[in-house]
């Protein structure tokens, strides 16, 4: 209920912006349009939370708002294969909206099949599942929610660092064992506190990290094809490095926080890993596809890579059945996480300043648009330009 009083209000406001991209829309002939929402179920754990909308049983909250325009909503889970519940209304679909944790992978070939298609909208950070050069051939728009989630990420890239190198998870199973064997545990647990921390990408996830390791004292670095501006960079304690190849050997843990593009897919492959510090702790907080999974698969084996945490969807840890090996050997020092469809109900309801960050495809050349609002409203912004 909160979530659906929160998209009225939002709409309400939206409307009477006079933001050129929604004037724009709003004088455009009115059109019955044919959204598709792909989700994952939220099953027994949708009924706990009326403000779960990230799910196909919340579909985002805004099924009411829609229907009330005289648009068609459908959502589904089912997204995999040529009979797929999607498949089965690209051909009339105007929009789909897809999340990270559940992506629905939009390649050329259906993007060929979708006639009507205008928008591909991620409620989420991230378009990667998205064949971009398709989309752009195909005069498309691709949007998604920067800045979104960043806090619960950040959070949640600090709480695997210290899971990795405080050595718990040993200790959690020993716990729930029954165990009590204090060397298991503290022959490899360490502090933070003195330890080199590089971030690979300090975009918006990357500096909120660094602003939280701060107080622990450690020595922080970061790689960006972007220098922070002096006073930031000092503010925040992080030193720039230059070179990535330079940063590596210097880090006890890595952290990766860059989008997954041409220039990043496999770039942490067998002679990367190599470079860093025998025993480093490896936190892959972006996609799976940037590190050679049998590169870092053997570095754990080797103990070259002392911890990895890595996000993957499910598609990843079903059907790699090398990582899984991987994970089942060294469940102690892997840490495997779980996308978590926290988006919707935790951090958008915060109404914190965010932007969206949308990539308008009308040409082979990509241009930006940025616009500054408020959480929720920065997705009901751009998906009200396209219906309204
Ligand atoms: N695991 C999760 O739950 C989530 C993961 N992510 C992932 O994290 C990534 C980063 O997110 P944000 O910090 O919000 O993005 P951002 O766009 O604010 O920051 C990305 C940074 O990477 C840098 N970068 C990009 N390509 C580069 C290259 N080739 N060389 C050097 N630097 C490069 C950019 O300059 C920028 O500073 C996302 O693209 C997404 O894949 C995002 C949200 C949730």
């Amino acid at each position: 209920m909160a979530m659906k009083s929160a998209a009225s209000s939002a709409i309400r406001s939206l409307l009477s912006s006079s933001s050129s991209t929604f004037s724009r829309n709003l004088h455009a002939p009115a059109e019955r349009k044919k959204i598709v929402g792909v989700f994952y179920k939220g099953g027994e754990y949708a009924k706990l939370n009326p403000n779960f909308v990230g799910c196909v049983e919340g579909a985002l909250g805004i099924r009411e708002w829609l229907e009330s325009l005289g648009h068609q909503y459908i959502v589904t889970d089912d997204k995999e294969g040529s009979n797929s519940e999607l498949d089965k209304h690209l051909h009339d679909a105007h929009i789909i909206i897809s999340t990270p944790f559940h992506p629905a992978y939009v390649t050329a070939e259906r993007i060929k099949k979708a006639k009507n298609l205008e928008l591909l909208l991620t409620a989420g950070i991230g378009s990667d599942h998205v064949d971009l050069k398709a989309a752009a051939a195909a005069g498309l728009t691709v949007a998604e929610v920067t800045g979104s989630n960043v806090v619960s990420v950040a959070e949640d890239e600090l709480l695997r660092i210290l899971v990795l190198v405080r050595n718990f998870l040993p200790g959690y199973h020993q716990a729930v064992n029954g165990e009590w064997n204090v060397a298991g545990i503290a022959h490899r647990a360490y502090d933070l506190e003195g330890k080199t921390i590089g971030t690979v990408g300090a975009g918006r996830i990357g500096k909120l990290l660094l602003q939280r390791l701060k107080p622990f004292n450690c020595n922080l670095l970061y790689y960006d094809r972007l220098r922070m501006n002096p006073e930031l960079e000092k503010e925040i304690g992080a030193k720039f490095e230059e070179e990535l190849d330079a940063m590596l050997p210097k880090c006890d843990v890595i952290v990766i926080n860059m989008p997954l593009t041409e220039q990043t897919r496999g770039l942490f492959d067998k002679n990367r890993i190599a470079k860093c510090k025998k025993g480093v702790v490896i936190v892959n907080n972006a996609r799976g596809a940037i590190m050679d999974t049998q590169a870092i698969a053997d570095a754990c084996t080797s103990g070259h890579v002392a911890g990895n945490s890595k996000t993957s969807s499910q598609k990843i840890l079903s059907t790699t059945k090398t990582y899984e090996t991987a994970i089942m050997i060294f469940v102690m020092n892997n840490l495997y996480r779980l996308w978590r469809g926290c988006l919707a109900c935790a951090t958008s309801s915060k109404g914190s300043s965010m932007a969206i960050h949308a990539k308008s495809c009308n040409d082979s050349s990509y241009f930006w648009h940025y616009h500054r609002c408020t959480g929720i409203i920065e997705f009901l912004y751009y998906l009200g330009s396209f219906i309204m």
